[in-house]
């Protein structure tokens, strides 16, 4: 089976094209291309797939098998992979995930796709749905105990759950510490993405990310959004804002006007392989 390795800020996944490939089960074909001593090593696994309600379909596991609804990463590779690798020659591309269909537009120069502005959609803010158990609206500043801390959640979801928290200091910050007992916290009953992000200033924040499903990454498109957001209901920074990651840096923007988060950043192939294993 061909598989393409691609990354957007170092969030690497496995892109297999369903359009030519046949995945029977992709939960347990994920765990093992993402192991990364016997497998390929990735964040995950994304499947590029026909749709009938937009112009492709996105599937996306993460590196324990368990399905993501959106992938912000993941739908700027997609843009990417389907332009460059012919299968359209549209440069504004809907994509349907399961957390709804989303608008990539390609910025291409030369016939190269140098990065993907995605349409986030409008976030998520009422508890029930993000999930948290919280009687709060929106949930800013839930406080939860987490070992020997206490930590002020600000929720939203982008399609998936987060939970935003601002730290000082964060590249030294023990995140897989807290970030692992985040993501099972009783009041979240889906798991969650968790958030640490230090304030720069009104236009930049640096932020890390414990993922559900695959533990630190380096970076969540997903993640840098809800950052924005929480960064706004927080009155921290601007509604433009630079989200600088581990693998590089995301423009996020919260419009004032119609209340969707604009996510820009880069998309690259890394390289094309073929799994040769049975799953
Ligand atoms: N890395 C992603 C988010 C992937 C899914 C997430 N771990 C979940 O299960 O919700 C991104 O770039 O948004």
């Amino acid at each position: 089976m061909r598989f393409t390795k691609m990354q957007g800020c170092g969030n690497d996944y496995i892109y297999i094209n369903c359009f030519k490939e046949k995945v029977e089960n992709p939960e347990k074909l994920a765990i093992a291309m993402s192991e990364r001593h016997f497998g390929v090593g990735s964040d995950g696994l994304v499947l590029i797939m026909p749709s009938e309600a937009a112009d492709f379909r996105m599937r996306m596991f993460n590196l324990d098998g368990s399905e993501g609804k959106m992938c912000g990463n993941a739908s700027r590779c997609v843009g990417k992979y389907v332009y460059e690798r012919g299968l359209t020659e549209k440069t504004t591309v809907a994509l349907e995930t399961l957390g709804g269909i989303k608008i990539l537009q390609l910025h291409v120069k030369d016939g190269i796709v140098e990065s993907v502005t995605v349409d986030m959609g409008e976030p998520v803010l009422e508890a029930a749905e993000i999930p948290v158990l919280s009687d709060k609206h929106p949930v800013i500043g839930e406080t939860v105990e987490i070992l020997d801390r206490k930590f002020d959640f600000t929720c939203v979801s982008m399609g998936n759950p987060h939970a935003v928290t601002f730290v000082e200091n964060v590249m030294e910050y023990p995140i897989e510490k807290y970030g692992r007992v985040s993501e099972c916290h009783p009041i979240f009953p889906d798991r969650v993405n968790t958030e640490f992000v230090e304030i720069v200033d009104d236009s930049h924040v640096k932020m890390r990310v414990w993922e559900r499903g695959s533990g630190e990454t380096w970076a969540c498109g997903t993640g840098a959004s809800a950052t924005a957001v929480a960064c706004v209901l927080n009155g921290k920074t601007d509604r433009k804002v630079d989200v600088e990651l581990i693998g590089g840096t995301l423009t996020i923007e919260w419009n004032a006007e119609d209340n969707h988060v604009y996510m820009t950043g880069p998309a690259e192939f890394s390289f094309d392989g073929e799994w040769l294993r049975e799953v």
